[in-house]
């Protein structure tokens, strides 16, 4: 039995915790719902605003069973928060991963992992996906560029994310002969980006086995990029639907 101390926090971090621990396991069902994951592989997380803290899954549990008091709460270095709801259970074998990107990329509040059959596909390959299609350059301003081969448990995974997509536009990296990883504003964004990911994996996919594919122009990938992150949506929130 822990003789340690439970931890404490202030009704407002408690709040947020809580609005994580909702949001992230129910966005574990979106991966189940868009065919990006098979039996527990994969994973999301959430940053918890407003303190040093994440919310990530526990490592090998059904997606049926996944319930906000079941996912793990974490500190940045990745050690879970002894004494507080689903503390019992191993957190995700991705959980290093994650915390190395809060810690590196403070603006990101979310970080997705999947085995999405096509984006693994290319990753296996280790060849960037080259943005040759109008919804790449929207979502992802470009290419989605390959990590390198990491091993999974500790942060070398983490480190290949964030050498390879800091001072990039994409969204997403393929961590080679793994599979995708993506990052966003909150875990919801995350969890876009690995949707999105997957459709244009397999769009590109698609359109090789028929030949070469055309491309686009920096120029209006650039203007592509531009009008969907500022302009398209609803005023309040580009990049809309939220
Ligand atoms: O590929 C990996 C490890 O990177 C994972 O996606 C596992 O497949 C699921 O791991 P847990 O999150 O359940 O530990």
């Amino acid at each position: 039995m822990s003789t340690s101390t439970p931890a404490t926090f202030s009704p407002e971090v408690e709040a947020a915790i809580l609005a994580v621990r909702e949001d992230v396991a129910a966005l574990h069902a979106e991966l189940v719902r868009y065919g990006l994951v098979v039996w527990t592989g994969g994973n999301v997380s959430g940053r918890v605003p407003g303190a040093d803290l994440f919310v990530i899954k526990p490592s090998g549990v059904s997606y049926d069973e996944l319930a906000p008091e079941n996912q793990i709460l974490c500190d940045l270095d990745g050690n879970v928060v002894e004494g507080t709801p689903g503390s019992e259970r191993s957190p995700s074998s991705d959980t290093a991963a994650h915390a190395y990107v809060y810690r590196h990329m403070p603006d990101v509040g979310g970080v997705v992992h999947t085995h999405s059959t096509y984006a693994v596909a290319w990753a296996a390959r280790g060849e960037p996906i080259p943005c040759v299609i109008t919804a790449m350059a929207d979502e992802f301003g470009g290419e989605i560029p390959v990590g390198p081969f990491a091993i999974i448990g500790d942060d070398s995974i983490g480190r290949g994310i964030v050498d390879t997509l800091t001072g990039h536009r994409s969204r997403g990296v393929l961590m080679k002969s793994h599979g995708p990883f993506t990052i966003g504003r909150d875990a919801k964004d995350a969890v876009k980006a690995a949707v999105m990911l997957e459709d244009v994996a397999r769009t590109v996919h698609i359109s090789r086995q028929l030949g070469a594919p055309a491309g686009i122009q920096s120029e209006h990938i650039d203007s592509l990029f531009d009008r969907y992150q500022n302009v398209y949506g609803q005023p309040s929130t580009p990049g809309a639907p939220a």
